[in-house]
Parts: structure tokens; sequence; C-alpha cells
């Protein structure tokens, strides 16, 4: 797979008007394939393997909330980087999850082609599949280099995107504590 990636990579490089036996490329197609199978490895993953039965029983009832996790994702448009945090939050109903675990739901879904409010959504529902909490809550803020390297090239705009499940979408008092939470 690598090898066949790298001559796709190879054929692109000599496209482009460049020399791919130069020293400085000639392990480029090489290096390049590994880098976008590494950046789309979420494919190869599953929710059962990455939680890894990491979640725990517990009386908890309270808000549980885990921010600032790093994101870095491909746009399904330009295959160019989109850059950000997330934020997650849930109300558990009996049990709880690996802290861990959020960051490795983040990391599966956004190591694929995406669109940021698809893999908000994602990240929100993979939450409440393995927790069944009383409900879930994310937020995704990032930059698309899509929007500043090329295109409009705007240097200082940045995207939210947002989905509430459960209760968060239903009570407004329990929303409104996750999102100044998390301003
Ligand atoms: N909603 C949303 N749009 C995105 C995301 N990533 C990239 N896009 C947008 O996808 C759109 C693709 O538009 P097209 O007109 O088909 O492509 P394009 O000619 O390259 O567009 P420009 O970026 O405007 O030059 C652009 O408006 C991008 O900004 C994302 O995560 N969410
Ligand atoms: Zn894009």
């Amino acid at each position: 797979m690598t090898d066949d990636i790298a001559h796709h990579y190879r054929q692109i490089i000599q496209q482009l008007g460049e020399n791919p036996d130069r020293e400085g490329l000639r392990d480029t197609p090489k290096r390049a394939a590994k880098a976008m199978q590494f950046l789309n490895a979420g494919y190869q993953q599953s929710l059962e393997d990455i939680v890894n039965g990491a979640v725990f029983k517990s009386q908890t009832d309270e808000m549980v909330l885990v921010k600032n996790i790093e994101l870095y994702s491909m746009c399904e448009h330009h295959l160019l980087p989109f850059i950000g945090k997330c934020h997650i939050a849930y109300l558990p109903s009996g049990k709880v999850l690996g802290l861990s675990k959020f960051a490795r739901i983040v990391d599966m879904f956004a190591r694929r082609m995406q669109i940021q409010e698809n893999l908000t959504r994602q990240i929100a529902e993979a939450v409440q599949q393995v927790t069944q909490a009383r409900g879930v809550a994310v937020v995704v803020e990032a930059q698309h280099l899509c929007m500043m390297m090329r295109g409009v090239e705007k240097q200082n705009s940045s995207m939210t995107s947002s989905v509430m499940l459960g209760d968060f979408r239903e009570n407004q008092a329990t929303r409104q504590e996750f999102l100044t939470l998390v301003s």
C-alpha cells in the first residue's frame, strides 16, 4: 500500500515540475505516503479497540468536562490540514470513561478526511455510544489551512462547531453551564 501511494506521489511531484530523482526528493514519495497513511490511520481503528474496556462504574452524576484536546485533521475538500482544539462534556449515568480515551476518540475521527461539522458530530456520538451518558456536548474550534494558505487567504478566521445531545440539547441551564465553562 505504501509503495502504491508513493508511486502516485512520485508522479505528482513530476507533474508539478520537479525532478523526483534529485537528492532532496528521492525519498519524498515514500515519506509523504507514510505521512498520509498516518494522518488517515483513523480508518483502521474501531471504537471498541481504542476504548479497550476503560469504562468504569461510578455514582457521579455531575458534568465532566475535558477541555483543550488538540486536534489535527485534514479537510476532505483540499486535503489540507485544519488545526484546533476540542472540548467534550458529558453527564454520566452510572459509568465514566477513562480520561485518555476522549483524546483517542478525537484522534480516531480526526485522522480521516473530514469536514469540521461531521467530525464534531462523530466525536459526540462516539462518546454517547460508549458512556450511555444523559447528555454529551462537543465544541471544536479550528483554523483551516485551505482558507489561510490559498483560496480566500484569511489568516485570522476560525470556525466553531458544536453538537449537543440529550440533556445538553433539552436543558437550557445545562447547556449554559457547559458554554460558560468552555468560554
Ligand atoms: N463547512 C465547511 N466547509 C469547509 C470545511 N473545510 C473546507 N471547507 C470549504 O469547502 C468549500 C469548497 O468549496 P469549492 O468552491 O468547491 O472549492 P474551492 O474553489 O477550492 O473553494 P475556495 O476555498 O473558496 O477557493 C470551501 O468554501 C471551503 O472553505 C469544513 O470543515 N466545513
Ligand atoms: Zn479545505
